[in-house]
């Protein structure tokens, strides 16, 4: 994709008359909006059009009193600069650019348009090893990317996994994310790689992510750090191939009761090395859940290629694991 896909250039000459080319920012008048992808919580995404360019975006639309009067101006700018940092990786949605309106704070992204993958996973019931495998790579590989631009993106679930017209994943939805290095969190002063990297120094953290995938560390102590993204993924993947995630009670409080004592099993008949890889993700000791590289040397990840490679190949024929 063209830096800048989705701005103009406007043809003007400058004082001395020599022709210039001005790069004019879209506005909401160039785009035909479509139909409405997903609600956030202060937010609309909706498919549109570039008028000029006929190019399909989704535009997430924010209204500006909502947010602040809901105090959550903060949130919009850590999506912004966490969306800003994160775009040179196929598994992640690209920020092309924002505007705003008198009313509303646009932003231009990538349609995802194969939806949210909770929800071809509800259609299947489960996946099957194979596709398991290569979708648990490409999250994995994007979770990579994001940790070593220092993001932590502490809500990591499958509707947050999104498919694009080739069905490989887009990881969404960075309003929650926790960037590191600023405003007090650890700027890297621990060795590269390691899981407890962002762990908040007793800091008022007032954000917990989505019950089901909360880590452990998040409700005992409030630290979130790089091993949290690592729990929800082990989450993901046990969800995948069973076909509801390992945690789930009749309500919020029971779930983390649930999470707090590691009380979870596995359905019979699932597979033996999938679930020797999920029980070193779901430790109870962030410090102590297996590192991203370790992940990708388990032998559940035999025969994936990582890197570009992983990118380039067709997504496997969606099956449910029977
Ligand atoms: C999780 C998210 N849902 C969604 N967020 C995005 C979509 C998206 C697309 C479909 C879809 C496409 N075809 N059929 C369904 C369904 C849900 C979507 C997209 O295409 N591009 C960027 C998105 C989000 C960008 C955000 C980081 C700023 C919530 C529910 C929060 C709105």
């Amino acid at each position: 994709k063209e830096r800048g896909a989705a701005v103009s250039t406007r043809q003007e000459v400058d004082a001395n008359g020599r022709p210039v080319s001005k790069v004019v920012k879209k506005g909401v008048k160039d785009f035909n909006f479509g139909r409405t992808l997903g609600e956030g919580s202060y937010s609309t995404v909706l498919a549109a059009t570039d008028r000029q360019t006929l190019r399909e975006y989704a535009i997430k639309v924010l209204d500006k009193r909502h947010i602040i009067k809901e105090k959550k101006v903060k949130y919009v700018n850590i999506e912004k600069d966490t969306l800003n940092r994160l775009t040179d990786h196929p598994g992640i949605v690209r920020l092309y650019y924002t505007f705003q309106d008198e009313r509303s704070l646009y932003f231009v992204l990538d349609l995802a348009s194969g939806g949210e993958l909770l929800g071809t996973l509800k259609k299947m019931g489960t996946f099957d090893e194979e596709c398991t495998r290569f979708y648990g790579a490409q999250i994995l590989d994007s979770i990579a990317y994001m940790h070593s631009r220092g993001i932590i993106h502490r809500d990591l679930k499958p509707e947050n996994v999104l498919l694009d017209d080739k069905m490989h994943t887009k990881i969404t939805d960075f309003g929650t994310a926790k960037i590191l290095g600023l405003n007090g969190g650890q700027d890297g002063s621990r060795p590269a790689g390691d899981p407890m990297d962002g762990a908040e120094t007793d800091r008022a953290v007032s954000f917990v992510g989505t019950a089901e995938y909360v880590s452990p560390e998040l409700l005992t102590d409030k630290n979130a750090c790089k091993a949290s993204d690592l729990w929800a993924f082990g989450c993901i993947i046990y969800q995948l191939l069973a076909g509801r995630p390992p945690f789930k009670a009749a309500n919020e409080y029971l779930t983390f009761q649930k999470i707090v004592a590691l009380d979870y099993t596995f359905p019979d008949g699932f597979p033996e090395v999938a679930r020797d890889l999920i029980e070193r993700l779901l430790v109870l000791d962030p410090a102590k859940r297996l590192p991203i590289d370790h992940i990708k040397n388990h032998q559940f990840f035999d025969g994936i290629i990582w890197g570009k490679g992983l990118w380039k190949q067709k997504a496997p024929r969606l099956r449910s694991y029977v």
